[in-house]
């Protein structure tokens, strides 16, 4: 069964989601683009709150949010209760927020990493199992009562 993913952002991710969209889609994702559809300056909320909404209702898997630094996205994505949203800048990051925090939205900071590595960072990601354990422990200990 395809693996069903969202890419959503801003102006500043907008190239980095082209691209990572294509190589997604040619190994057999099932992206979900949540927007924007250019690089005129807009505002990430409305975008990426969507895709978390659809993360969080299980209709998407996981899912992939770039602006400028990842902060505005990652910010946006943790208001959701069952989100666990994680600004990520290299491949061991990526690793970790699957392994130890079962993150279901990858933020990355498009200003600030090249594409290569971006791409890098959405493969590790999306090919990364969480390990339960003692981190599920503690994961069910991030959501405020
Ligand atoms: O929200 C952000 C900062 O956390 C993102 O990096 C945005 O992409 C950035 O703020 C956009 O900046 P711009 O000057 O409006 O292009």
């Amino acid at each position: 069964m395809m693996r069903k993913i969202g890419i959503g952002g801003d102006h500043a991710g907008f190239e980095y989601k082209e691209e990572l969209k294509k190589i997604l889609s040619s190994k057999g994702f099932d992206v979900t683009d949540f927007g924007p559809d250019s690089d005129a300056s807009t505002d990430y909320p409305d975008y990426v709150h969507p895709m978390a909404t659809a993360v969080e209702k299980g209709d998407l898997e996981l899912g992939i949010a770039i602006c400028g630094s990842g902060n505005g996205v990652c910010m946006t994505v943790n208001k959701h209760q069952d989100i666990r949203g994680a600004l990520v800048w290299n491949t061991e990051l990526a690793a970790l927020a699957r392994q130890h925090n079962n993150a279901n939205i990858v933020c990355i900071p498009s200003r600030f990493i090249d594409f290569d590595l971006a791409s890098e960072i959405v493969d590790t990601f999306l090919n990364t199992d969480f390990e339960g354990g003692r981190h599920q422990r503690r994961v069910g200990k991030i959501a405020c009562q």
